[in-house]
């Protein structure tokens, strides 16, 4: 039998939301930041302000640097120059869990689920974790993630038993867990097909005004990113290229030229 995911429940009372009184300002600040590998920038003088609340896409051909910055955000490298600050608060030298602890929270290229445990252990363990380090509230109990992701009835299954697109979903969870003032999802609609890249774009919107956090999507599907994000920064050969909204961006000429001119991915719009 089909192995399918629940409806994904409306919106949930919102506490955190983008403008709440309380809300801190949740902002991810990049300045000058590279990275080097032997000769070779993999990322260079990149500075890029990932606004409170905002939904940001990172796109650029393979080898662009992505995956790097990404990594330099999220503590997997220490960058060779440059900072980074999550709501004012430098990161710098900080390892893969302290940058969770800080706000820092994200999903992988590659599923990396822990594979013998179930959907709901998964997102036990970061949730564990967070209420130590971080402020949580209702919407970071366990049943309720699984329920915003519309994971409730497969709670109990190994976590990579589940088909390719739940998998995703359920790293998104799991990063939920962790109360995260920036989520960082590292190609989000890979391996995703148009039905489910599509509720994928509804349901970051829902989180992001659900959990009033900001979201960095990286990723190839261009139509992917004209429909999720308000604002498209291009990086090419390690250095941003251009930002501004998707429409200016994925129609300015340098951009065709560099990634869809250049031999990069197609827009299958
Ligand atoms: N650990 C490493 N050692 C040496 N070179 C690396 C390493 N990681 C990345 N690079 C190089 O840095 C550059 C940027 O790679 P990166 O993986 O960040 O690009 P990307 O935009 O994420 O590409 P893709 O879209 O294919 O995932 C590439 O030239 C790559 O070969």
């Amino acid at each position: 039998m089909p192995i399918a995911a629940d409806p994904v429940p409306g919106p949930i009372p919102v506490r955190n939301a983008p403008g709440a009184e309380a809300a801190p300002a949740r902002c991810l600040d990049i300045v000058g930041l590279s990275k080097r590998f032997g000769g070779v920038y993999a990322v260079r003088g990149v500075t890029l302000r990932c606004a409170a609340g905002e939904i940001l896409g990172l796109i650029g051909p393979n080898g662009a640097g992505k995956s790097t910055l990404i990594n330099l955000i999220t503590g997997t490298l220490r960058p060779d120059t440059g900072s980074v600050t999550m709501n004012g608060r430098s990161l710098a030298g900080l390892g893969v869990p302290q940058c969770a602890r800080a706000g820092v929270g994200r999903t992988f290229q590659n599923i990396r689920l822990f594979a013998h445990l179930t959907v709901r252990q998964n997102v036990e363990v970061a949730e564990t974790t967070a209420a130590r380090h971080r402020e949580t509230n209702e919407l970071h109990e366990i049943d309720a993630l699984l329920s915003r992701m519309g994971l409730s009835a497969l709670a109990g299954r190994l976590a990579t038993t589940l088909p390719y697109g739940l998998q995703r979903r359920l790293e998104i969870a799991r990063a939920l867990a962790l109360a995260p003032d920036y989520l960082l999802l590292d190609e989000p609609a890979a391996g995703m097909n148009d039905v489910e890249s599509e509720q994928l774009v509804d349901l970051i919107q829902q989180i992001r005004e659900d959990f009033g956090c900001g979201v960095l999507v990286i990723e190839h599907d261009l139509r992917f990113i004209r429909r999720v994000c308000e604002r498209v920064a291009v990086l090419h050969m390690g250095e941003i290229l251009t930002i501004g909204t998707p429409e200016a961006v994925l129609e300015d000429p340098r951009v065709i030229e560099v990634y869809i001119g250049g031999g990069g991915d197609d827009e299958t719009a």
